[in-house]
This record gives C-alpha cells, structure tokens and sequence, in this order.
C-alpha cells in the first residue's frame, strides 16, 4: 500500500494528519504506535476511507482506493473497530454471514463461494464449536474473534485492526494476537493494526510506524525503529530495552 501526500483535518485550520509518504508492506505485519490522541485511529479510518481526506491518496496494488465503490474496497480490506455493535441475538454464524455483503446481489441466498468463505473464516479464527453461540453469550476474546470472523469473510488482503485487544486480559490477549498472527502466515494476510502495548508491537509486527500529533516520525522493523530514546521522546517515559536468553528483546518501563 502506497500513501502519498495524505491531509486531513477535523476542524478547518491546519491538517491534523500530514503524511508526505507511507509504504505499507504486502504480507506483513505492520502496527501503528504513539500516544493517545496522536492520530492512530484517525490514520486507520482514513485508509478504510471512512474519512474523507483534504489532499492525497492511497493506492493499493496501483489503484487509488478513494475511486473504488464501497462493495470493490470491501472486497480489498477489511477493518475491525474497537467497539463494534451487532444485534445482541445475532448468533456467530450470522454475523460471520454479513461480511459476505460485498458479494452478495441483492437478498439472493448464500451462494456456495459464500458459504466456504464462511465457514473458512469461522474455522480460522477457532470458533467451529461456537458458531451457532449468541454473542450475548460470549466472553470479549470470544467476540472480537467474532468480530474477526466476519472481516475475514469479506476474503481481502488486508485487514485493518484498531487496538485489538482492548478490555482483553492477559491470555485473551494473546490468543488474538497468535489468531492475527495466522492470519498473516498461513492466510497472507496483510494486517494494519494499532496496539498500546509496546512489547506486544515489538513481538508480533514485521514493521512499526510511530505516530505523534498526526505525523510518522519514524517506521521500519520494531528492534530497529524502537529505541529507549524514541520512546522516551514520544511517550515521555524511561525505558530499558532488554534480552532474554532467546535473545527477545522487551521493554523495560523504569519509574523517573
Ligand atoms: N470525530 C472527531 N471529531 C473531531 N475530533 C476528533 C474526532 N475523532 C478524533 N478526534 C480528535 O483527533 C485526535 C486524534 O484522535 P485518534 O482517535 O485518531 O487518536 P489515537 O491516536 O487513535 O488515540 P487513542 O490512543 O486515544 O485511541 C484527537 O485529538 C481526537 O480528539
């Protein structure tokens, strides 16, 4: 994914988001980093064009993306919200079922490319057992499994995520991010996602973009891009970056 020259502003005056030039790499994990407010879900909304930009664009295998219909782009990316609402006594296959809408003419019944593409998608994401569930009756790690589901159902290259692990302890954490992982290997898929965790962006992403007040200050492979100093620049805290004996590195927050 190519950006170039991308300006947006919620209020009239300056632009809040100012990107000269943005390349996201195919088949990778990229996650987007910074502080609160700095612009992360906004980038995200703008590549889903939920948002419309001031000036620029935003080209996916040479196609300027603001030019396709909204079902051509459903069926090229995908995006996940923190907060997603779906009618309480949906089961996990329906609302697996609604992100076949860009493939569907009309109210005509599942074709049987929708329905692989379903059961694809409730297969990868572990939830074959509970595919017939209310999601009133699911946990949050169950839900933004579901939720994942349906993304994957659209069957696009990339899919986008915003703070996927939100209100997650701890081991649904984790699951999420070894189901994003899979994704990626086995499905190749291409994720954009943004995380608050530093160390979970440091494990899972091939490349990182760190964001302050609307700009990229620096992207490129997590070890590299994460310095003790960037983050004290960006996030005003100490940290040390330590090794285990696998040679993982991980970030240390120190109290000032
Ligand atoms: N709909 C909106 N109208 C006006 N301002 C907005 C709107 N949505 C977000 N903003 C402002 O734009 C800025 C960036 O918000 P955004 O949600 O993109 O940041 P973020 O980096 O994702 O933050 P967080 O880490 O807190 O989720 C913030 O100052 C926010 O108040």
């Amino acid at each position: 994914m190519d950006i170039k020259n991308l300006f947006f502003s919620y209020h009239a005056k300056e632009p809040f988001i100012a990107i000269d030039e943005l390349k996201i790499s195919e088949g990778k994990i990229t996650t987007i980093i910074g502080p609160n407010g700095c612009g992360k879900s906004t980038l995200l909304a703008l590549i889903a064009q939920q948002l419309t930009y001031t000036a620029g664009e935003i080209y996916i295998e040479q196609q300027n993306i603001s030019r396709l219909s909204r079902k051509e782009l459903a069926k090229k990316l995908a995006i996940v919200y923190q907060q997603n609402e779906a009618p309480e006594q949906y089961t996990i296959r329906d609302l697996v079922k609604v992100g076949r809408y860009p493939y569907r003419k009309g109210l005509n019944s599942l074709s049987a490319d929708d329905l692989t593409a379903i059961d694809k998608a409730i297969e990868l994401t572990g939830l074959v057992a509970l595919q017939d569930q209310r999601l009133a009756e699911l946990s949050g790690g169950q839900r933004q499994r579901a939720w994942i589901a349906l993304a994957l159902a659209q069957e696009t290259q990339y899919l986008l995520l915003d703070e996927p692990t939100t209100y997650l302890d701890l081991h649904h954490q984790f699951e999420i991010l070894d189901c994003i992982e899979k994704l990626n290997k086995n499905a190749n898929m291409t994720i954009i996602m943004v995380l608050h965790d530093l160390n979970q962006a440091f494990q899972y992403s091939d490349e990182v973009i760190v964001m302050s007040k609307g700009k990229i200050i620096k992207s490129g492979q997590p070890t590299v891009t994460m310095s003790e100093e960037l983050i004290k620049g960006i996030f005003g805290i100490n940290v040390q970056i330590i090794e285990d004996i696998e040679k993982n590195k991980h970030i240390l927050p120190l109290r000032k």
